[in-house]
């Protein structure tokens, strides 16, 4: 038996769902998530408003700050245009490189660049380092308390552009209380609440839309 939770999901991945097929990997991740252990992926409900805002903006350019295992990332990424590029940022090696085997095997890993470093690190490198100019579409879903700091990030390294949609994950607990604060108040943004419910589980949860007015 594999020693992490997700090798365990790698594992499952690899034996179970059909190479080169991102939605089958999606659906077994969601399986294994639901029936055998818990896991942080944003998930089958919250995966469907990421979908549908994603599919409204039809981005070219996105970000993803917090990989875990990649299932947003393949989420995003099998719905991207040919061209489009995915980064995503990931502080925790071993997370991401379980992120990097099952995005390989799900097919996507064209579209998909993982940066494994904090996000205050990566950011301020992004147009230097990675060709950057804007990205159309920020996901954001790691540590609730580096939402609003990050946020405010990306404005200042000029990443954003009139018209970002920026989209974030458990907006529902306190750890991001001020950069929904921010986001809502600042004027800087227009935003939407998805209520939904935590990944695999009944107990409430939402994501929050802000598009960047430049
Ligand atoms: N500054 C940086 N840069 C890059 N990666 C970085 C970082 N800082 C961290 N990380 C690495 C990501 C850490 C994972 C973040 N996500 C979460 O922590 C998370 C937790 C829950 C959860 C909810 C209820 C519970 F009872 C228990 C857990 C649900 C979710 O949907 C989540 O996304
Ligand atoms: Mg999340």
């Amino acid at each position: 038996m594999a020693e992490t939770r997700e090798q365990r999901i790698l594992e499952f991945v690899l034996q179970n769902a059909v190479h080169g097929n991102p939605q089958s990997v999606l659906d077994h991740i969601d399986k294994y998530c639901r029936e055998k252990e818990w896991a942080m992926n944003v998930g089958d409900e919250k995966g469907l408003i990421l979908d549908n805002v994603l599919q409204e903006t039809n981005p070219s350019t996105v970000l993803e700050l917090g990989t875990y295992c990649g299932y947003s990332a393949i989420r995003i990424a099998r719905l991207l245009k040919p061209g489009s590029l995915l980064l995503t940022i990931e502080m925790n090696p071993a997370h991401a490189d379980v992120a990097r085997q099952i995005i390989e095997f799900a097919g996507v890993k064209d579209k998909v660049k993982i940066l494994q470093n904090s996000t205050e690190y990566i950011i301020p490198k992004l147009k230097a380092e990675h060709g950057v100019e804007h990205f159309d579409f920020v996901f954001i879903d790691h540590f609730g308390n580096r939402y609003l700091p990050d946020t405010k990030l990306l404005e200042e390294c000029c990443v954003l552009r009139k018209g970002t949609v920026l989209l974030a994950d458990n907006v529902s607990f306190p750890m991001s209380a001020d950069f929904l604060e921010y986001v809502r108040t600042s004027g800087h943004y227009d935003c939407t609440n998805y209520p939904a419910h935590l990944e695999y589980s009944d107990k409430p949860d939402a994501m929050e839309r802000a598009v960047y007015r430049g």
